[in-house]
């Protein structure tokens, strides 16, 4: 018999202490009960997965995936397939979006080349974690093979043993690679049973007719591969792309670890739902930072029954997403920890 795969070992069990110590105190802080909103709700979330009755976060880590997509040969992007590489040079130098928000929230950041088309070896600063140089076309073929999809989700795995090695408290992923948000709303499309009409979006900033064009495509991808497409694992390794596998992969090794994720856009949370059907495990240890623009990602937000934090009309991806929220982390843990209760602070209850 074969033994199970790593991914199907046990995820982390949230604490029931902690969680109801966490409640008891927020019903004694001087607020109106519920006041502070979604905070309140990510304090108790995050003491319930740090395991103590006031949680913290001091080591945020970044881990940005980069591949490319052999579908962007059929031209579903707005940009040329060069700028994924171009963009992890940009990433290794320090001037992406994500490498500014990085540096503001204090946050250690890795880019992971997991399929670049092109050699990155010449950036000293990226991890080298090719698996093939491209996913293929998934208008011609299954984009990856399964032993593929298997190393991509294993070089998410590795990065989260990077962020546990350095101390990290929270787990935040990023992606890079033309072409992905195809794949996105290709897996979303069979993770929720729709059309992907409903789902397609300009990504980079394609004009209507290049949605509809791209629509189109996608739907006959998604019918050439149907038959591969019935389980999640069938679905990641026909549709996926390398880097949304190694997210992925990334999610289910830090809820076995027992570390808290930030989830980020679109491409993001599709791994997180893939993950999520991989293993039922994942879903308590997802945070979501917020609600991307690209229009099919308020759909699968509803489908991990997730309540991003910030609506900003961000579609950039990369991470930035979810590092832009992290302040807000830390704040909920600071009110959560640091606010007078009513009877240290003398304030008459509600019911006195
Ligand atoms: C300069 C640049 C930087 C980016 N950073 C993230 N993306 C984002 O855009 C891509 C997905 O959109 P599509 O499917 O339309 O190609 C991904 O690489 C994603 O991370 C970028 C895109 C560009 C052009
Ligand atoms: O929401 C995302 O992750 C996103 C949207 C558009 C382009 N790239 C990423």
């Amino acid at each position: 018999m074969q033994p199970s795969p790593w991914w199907q070992a046990p995820t982390q069990a949230p604490s029931q202490d902690a969680l109801a110590a966490a409640t008891q105190r927020q019903s004694q802080l001087t607020k109106p009960a519920g006041a502070l909103g979604e905070l309140e709700q990510i304090a108790l979330q995050l003491a319930s997965l740090q395991g103590r009755e006031c949680p913290t976060l001091q080591r945020p880590w970044i881990s940005i995936f980069a591949a490319d997509h052999g579908i962007a040969a059929a031209g579903v992007s707005a940009y040329p397939q060069a700028v994924t590489a171009q963009m992890v040079a940009n990433f290794a130098h320090g001037g992406a979006a994500i490498c500014v928000l990085a540096r503001q929230i204090g946050a250690a950041f890795e880019v992971v080349d997991v399929g670049v088309l092109s050699s990155t070896a010449a950036l000293p600063e990226v991890v080298q974690a090719k698996v093939a140089p491209g996913t293929a076309n998934l208008l011609e073929a299954p984009a990856m093979t399964e032993d593929q999809c298997l190393a991509a989700l294993a070089v998410g795995q590795a990065a989260v043993a990077r962020a546990l090695a350095h101390g990290a408290d929270i787990f935040i992923g990023g992606e890079m690679g033309i072409g992905n948000t195809s794949s996105a709303s290709a897996l979303a499309t069979i993770f929720l049973n729709t059309e992907v009409v409903q789902l397609v979006g300009p990504g980079t900033g394609l004009d209507a007719a290049g949605v509809i064009r791209k629509a189109s495509l996608l739907s006959q991808a998604l019918q050439l591969h149907a038959a591969r497409c019935h389980t999640p694992l069938g679905a990641l390794t026909t549709l996926g792309g390398f880097e949304i596998a190694a997210l992925c992969g990334a999610y289910i090794a830090a809820a076995q670890a027992g570390l808290p994720v930030l989830v980020d856009g679109l491409i993001s949370s599709v791994a997180a739902l893939a993950a999520c059907r991989l293993h039922a495990g994942v879903r308590d240890w997802l945070i979501f930072g917020h609600q991307s623009a690209e229009p099919a990602h308020v759909r699968v937000l509803a489908e991990l029954d997730a309540r991003p934090l910030l609506q900003l009309g961000m579609r950039l991806g990369e991470g930035s997403g979810a590092a832009s929220a992290y302040p807000l982390l830390q704040l909920a843990c600071a009110l959560h920890g640091q606010m007078a209760t009513f009877a240290s602070a003398g304030v008459s209850t509600r019911d006195a």
